[in-house]
């Protein structure tokens, strides 16, 4: 996948000379809805018999119109979304850089300066998709400023039970430990990368040993509880058992972490790149009396871990 990062106004040196059929949207998450446009604009990629691009931005719009508390966290920041993308079929990325400038555009000028500049045979967005002012730059308005220069496809709405599968409802899912809901809407397991550093050595005295992954800030995280997932270190996926809290218990008055404890595992591993594949939320944070209890629960919670991932 061609990867061509772009400012408003566009470099046309940067831009191949050729048509493509041209997804566009945030894609943050990649999930189940995104799935279904980039397979709608790659089986018309097909049809045209041009590549499948894809446009999107570098950053969280809405970071452009208003303040966020703390930081915004995406499902997918920038280098995983383009992974997933890649996966897909994508044969060249536009990644946009979202700026006021950008934002400021009518529908019309984006249109003219923006797609245009991008040589689209066929534009294919979700029917929520927007481009500017949410009241005019509608999917349903793109034809008009289109005035025939490229075919719009609308993929309609994605629906699982009755709720629309859309990023907002992932982060909320994510945000209540709710990870059924999460794997569902995305099509799979959700993902956080990292790398293995040094916690309190407590979790080798108490036969658990933990390894500490630190993440990207700006990705968004399950919440605090404890988890079934798979840790990949190097090209093996290991299965294991993961806590994301503040260990409670030894009253640390730390940050919040992710610890993971690997099933029939004795290699040291910090430094390594990881990622972490979160499978199934199991409880909830909890501050025991003492270690033995602790000791017991996580007894509990490896049966039932290793019982989920079998
Ligand atoms: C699967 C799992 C579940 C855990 N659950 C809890 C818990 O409910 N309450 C708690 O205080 N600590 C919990 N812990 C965290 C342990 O307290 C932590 O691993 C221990 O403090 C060792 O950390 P250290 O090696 O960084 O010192 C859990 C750890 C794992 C791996
Ligand atoms: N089964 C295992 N699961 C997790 N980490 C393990 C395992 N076996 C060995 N390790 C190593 O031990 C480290 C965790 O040990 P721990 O005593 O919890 O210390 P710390 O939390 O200070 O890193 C991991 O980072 C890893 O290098």
């Amino acid at each position: 996948m061609e990867v061509i990062k772009l400012r408003y106004p566009f470099d046309q040196t940067l831009i191949p000379d050729r048509p493509s059929v041209l997804a566009m949207g945030f894609f943050d998450g990649v999930h189940r809805g995104h799935q279904a446009v980039l397979q709608r604009a790659a089986a018309q990629a097909q049809v045209h018999q041009v590549p499948l691009a894809v446009l999107t931005y570098d950053k969280f719009p809405g970071l452009v119109y208003e303040s966020f508390p703390g930081r915004f966290q995406y499902l997918t920041p920038l280098d995983q979304k383009l992974a997933q993308l890649e996966r897909l079929g994508v044969e060249i990325a536009y990644v946009v850089s979202f700026t006021s400038r950008l934002s400021q555009l009518s529908p019309q000028q984006f249109v003219d300066e923006c797609l245009m500049a991008l040589n689209p045979v066929e534009v294919v967005a979700g029917f929520d998709h927007t481009y500017g002012d949410k009241t005019v730059a509608t999917m349903t308005n793109l034809p008009q400023y289109a005035a025939g220069r490229f075919a719009v496809n609308v993929v309609e709405q994605l629906s699982a039970t009755k709720q629309k599968v859309s990023s907002t409802a992932i982060r909320q899912a994510l945000d209540q430990g709710d990870l059924a809901m999460v794997n569902d809407y995305l099509g799979r397991p959700y993902t956080t990368p990292g790398t293995i550093v040094h916690g309190f050595a407590r979790g080798r005295t108490i036969g658990f040993p933990t390894a500490n992954v630190q993440w990207a800030v700006d990705q968004r995280i399950p919440a605090i509880g404890v988890y079934a997932v798979r840790l990949k270190v190097g090209k093996t996926w290991y299965p294991g058992m993961a806590s994301v809290g503040h260990n409670v218990t030894f009253g640390d008055d730390n940050q919040k972490t992710i610890e993971v404890n690997l099933f029939d595992f004795h290699d040291q591993i910090y430094g390594e790149n990881v990622v972490v594949e979160w499978i199934a939320h199991l409880r909830g944070e909890v501050k025991f009396d003492g270690v033995d209890e602790l000791i017991t629960q996580l007894q509990q919670d490896e049966q039932t871990a290793r019982e989920i991932l079998k």
